[in-house]
């Protein structure tokens, strides 16, 4: 008679609730070095060719659906904005506490302006995540694709701008505009992807919600299981760019529960999808969560580029990742809705 054995994979010992309410189970707080997020050269998203265009978006369809993180290089941003924008960090980071606060984010409703250093603790840790940011938004005076575009008359753009940095907010436009014009050509590469006309988003990012931040990581003593520098999250909108400075810190969760490290790569754009494209497509993109740890021993710098749909689009499924077998599994809601339902988690102090 023959006797079956049965394997058990023991499940990862740790878990947290994510500000999404979501779950999250992992081996251990220490990451390790794998090989798992592509570098994707997408010089043919300019290409006249649908061929061409077809086949960097087959790469991005792996990359979304695998691991929900890919590096892009050849992108065509030039590395001059981004280090115009670290040296504009660096100088508004390095202002008093005082100064700073006078643009903190607690003036107004929305995720934007400054966010103090050690005042969150995403993941319940012994002590708060080690990191300051300042946010900002779309304007449509600073989208190219928008001819003689104003300033929304709102409190966020009358209060959050530093009056005494020149150049500051101008820097930080320019920088912006740029990713702006990327991440509109990014949405169209998103598309075919998901096997859709290249055009099927076009009318969700004509003035799309496309927030950005410059973020500052003082080199933490303290071991990941007491302290991050900002705990594990995943991003609210569709997907985001994050371009880091030289030093390493930015960790993404595998699906097999192992924290990794996506190391600095020189001139390069980190793209991670975020929890509305993961919405609108039925999971089929995978929002990835992430987290950073700061242990270069050297201060770090970088600035994600987060861009969502227009506000008043409804985050429906793309018709490629629904049918009567794999029906909706989120509730409709509007692109502005879910953004500040989760800006106000986010800016819970807890
Ligand atoms: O600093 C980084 O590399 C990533 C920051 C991040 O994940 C965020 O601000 O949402
Ligand atoms: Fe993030």
């Amino acid at each position: 008679m023959s006797t079956t054995t049965v394997e058990t994979v023991p499940l990862p010992a740790l878990s947290l609730t994510l500000q999404n309410g979501q779950k999250i189970r992992y081996h251990s707080d220490i990451s390790i070095e794998a090989d798992e997020i592509p570098v994707i050269d997408i010089s043919d998203i300019y290409s006249d060719n649908l061929q061409a265009r077809k086949a960097v978006a087959e790469k991005v369809r792996e990359a979304a659906h695998r691991i929900g993180f890919f590096y892009i290089i050849n992108h065509g941003i030039d590395p001059e904005h981004a280090e115009n924008t670290f040296q504009q960090a660096k100088r508004f980071f390095a202002q008093p506490e005082k100064k700073k606060m006078e643009v903190c984010t607690d003036l107004v409703t929305e995720y934007f302006g400054y966010f103090p250093m050690a005042k969150y603790n995403r993941n319940g840790k012994k002590e708060k995540d080690l990191m300051e940011a300042y946010n900002w938004g779309y304007s449509p005076k600073y989208d190219p694709e928008v001819a003689s575009g104003k300033e929304p008359d709102v409190d966020y753009v009358k209060l959050l701008w530093p009056v005494e940095l020149p150049g500051f907010k101008e820097t930080l436009y320019e920088h912006h505009s740029q990713l702006l014009t990327l991440a509109r050509r990014l949405t169209k590469t998103f598309a075919l992807a998901l096997h859709l006309d290249e055009d099927y988003f076009a009318e969700y990012i004509k003035t799309p919600a496309a927030g950005m931040r410059i973020t500052h990581y003082p080199s933490q003593e303290a071991s990941p299981s007491d302290q991050l520098g900002i705990g594990a999250h995943t991003d609210f909108e569709c997907f985001t760019f994050v371009t880091q400075d030289e030093h390493a810190g930015l960790e993404v969760l595998s699906k097999s529960g192992y924290w990794i490290k996506a190391k600095p790569i020189p001139g390069s754009i980190v793209v991670n999808i975020a929890d509305c494209f993961m919405r609108q497509t039925n999971d089929f993109f995978v929002s990835t969560v992430h987290r950073v740890v700061n242990k270069a021993g050297a201060e770090r710098y970088s600035c994600p580029f987060f861009f969502g749909f227009q506000q008043d689009m409804k985050l429906e499924p793309v018709p490629t990742c629904v049918s009567d077998s794999n029906p909706m599994k989120y509730p409709i809601v509007s692109s502005g809705e879910y953004l500040r339902w989760r800006a106000e988690q986010a800016k819970k102090v807890v």
